[in-house]
């Protein structure tokens, strides 16, 4: 059994879904097709999402064009006379309606999944009726009743004991060769809805594949493969056709886009390899991220993470920073969920580095100023470079203004400001 994970960018409109039947129809194994929300959708849900907690007014507008952007790709697809995907899409609307107009909870975090899980349910419902159109049936399945997570709204944790029984059962390819589910999103015991954090499809397609025991998992992006750079911001990147596990776990981990970070250890834990292939020329191999037994020689590999916060700490009292000031400077992190991209401490300073976060900046800041003087760079970008070397270094550095500066052996890191 194979499974395949479709982004948001490979459905983003009515040729892209003709583009993945395209894709699929070539498949003669048993397969599980997980898909995003279609193009930018989650942000949308996310405007959405926000206009009705806060109570801003124009949720009717941002709705509309939510239902506008779906039903153009209906048309382009269908014609307008196709009722039956119409019907469904309709209840789908319906039932966001409903949540819409209703009052909010106190709890942004369970609204936020309840109403961002359309983009996931829209997206699958629109693609599945389209296959069953080009007669390749795949059986529609509502993730939320087999993946089972913990109550932890927007970052859920994956139960995968439960999982795993309920995925069995509920994957079993006894009356059918081809499911299509939704990534990103899950339910909880009680039938509440769960997501697994920004991004997190790649994660779900992994999370299968461990489930059911997959032979591998492809996810089918917009670039040919595992590139040394992001080929949007760098020109002249070059395509990496094999990486391990830990080199990939590493990757992702520093900031590389092209797969969420959590993604790798269940296929690792299984010995699962993760294809990652151009859905724009399917006939490429792309990259592969497997056991590898070989040391691979690597070319520099770079990433970038732009608008960083960079924080330096330095005790009030002119205390050192050791380990009890560390435990409660990690714990306000913990509080507001801020993942460290970087820190670095000297005897009585501790500099890290997060996602810039302008919600709940002031508050974050607030909380560390009694005991701590608190100095700040906004806008700051960290640049990690893989099997760096000085040439490379020079180029991706020079002349600009480097505020940290970290050496491993395999690995450099720059925060660096622009202006
Ligand atoms: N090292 C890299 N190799 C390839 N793509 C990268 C790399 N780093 C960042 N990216 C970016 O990742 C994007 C694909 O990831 P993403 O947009 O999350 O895909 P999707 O949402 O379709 O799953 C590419 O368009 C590219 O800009
Ligand atoms: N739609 C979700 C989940 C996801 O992984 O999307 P994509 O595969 O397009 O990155 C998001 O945008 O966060």
């Amino acid at each position: 059994m194979n499974v395949y994970k479709f982004g948001g960018a490979s459905v983003k409109d009515a040729e892209g879904v003709k583009n993945l039947f395209k894709i699929i129809n070539t498949q003669r194994e048993n397969l599980i097709i997980v898909v995003s929300a279609m193009g930018k959708m989650t942000d949308a849900l996310e405007v959405l999402c926000n206009s009705y907690f806060g109570k801003t007014g124009n949720i009717a507008e941002v709705f509309q064009r939510i239902q506008d952007f779906h039903q153009q790709i209906i048309r382009d697809l269908f014609g307008s006379a196709d009722s039956e995907v119409n019907a469904r899409v309709e209840a789908l609307y319906q039932e966001l309606d409903t949540i819409l107009k209703s009052d909010p909870s106190l709890c942004y975090d369970y609204e936020y999944d309840r109403i961002i899980c359309f983009g996931e349910l829209l997206s699958t419902t629109i693609i599945a009726a389209y296959l069953e159109k080009q007669g390749r049936k795949a059986k529609f399945t509502d993730i939320r009743k087999c993946l089972i997570t913990d109550q932890n709204y927007r970052n859920a944790c994956v139960d995968i004991e439960l999982s795993a029984q309920l995925c069995r059962k509920t994957f079993n390819f006894q009356d059918t060769f081809m499911y299509i589910t939704q990534g990103f999103i899950a339910g909880t015991t009680t039938n509440q809805t769960t997501t697994l954090g920004r991004e997190g499809s790649d994660y779900t397609a992994a999370l299968l594949a461990n489930l059911l025991d997959a032979e591998d998992v492809t996810i089918w992006k917009d670039v040919p493969g595992i590139m040394n750079a992001d080929p949007k911001i760098y020109e002249n990147t070059e395509i990496i056709s094999k990486l391990s596990y830990k080199e990939a776990i590493e990757l992702s981990n520093c900031g590389a886009k092209v797969i969420h970070p959590k993604t790798i250890k269940p296929l690792q834990n299984k010995g699962i390899p993760l294809f990652v292939r151009s859905f724009l020329y399917p006939e490429s191999h792309g990259s592969v991220i497997r056991e590898l037994d070989e040391k691979l020689k690597l070319p520099p590999i770079y990433i970038n993470k732009g608008d960083q916060l960079l924080l330096t700490l330095s005790p009030r009292d002119f205390s050192f920073i050791a380990e009890e000031k560390l435990s409660r400077i990690f714990a306000t992190l913990a509080k507001y969920r801020l993942r460290l991209n970087l820190m670095q401490n000297s005897a009585i300073t501790f500099s890290f580095c997060i996602d810039y976060n302008e919600a709940i900046f002031e508050s974050f800041i607030d909380e560390l100023h009694d005991e701590y003087e608190v100095l700040y760079n906004k806008n700051v970008r960290l640049l990690t470079i893989r099997h760096y070397n000085e040439d490379i270094i020079q180029q991706l550095t020079s002349h600009k203004n480097v505020l940290v500066e970290q050496r491993s052996r395999l690995t450099a890191r720059f925060v660096v400001a622009d202006n």
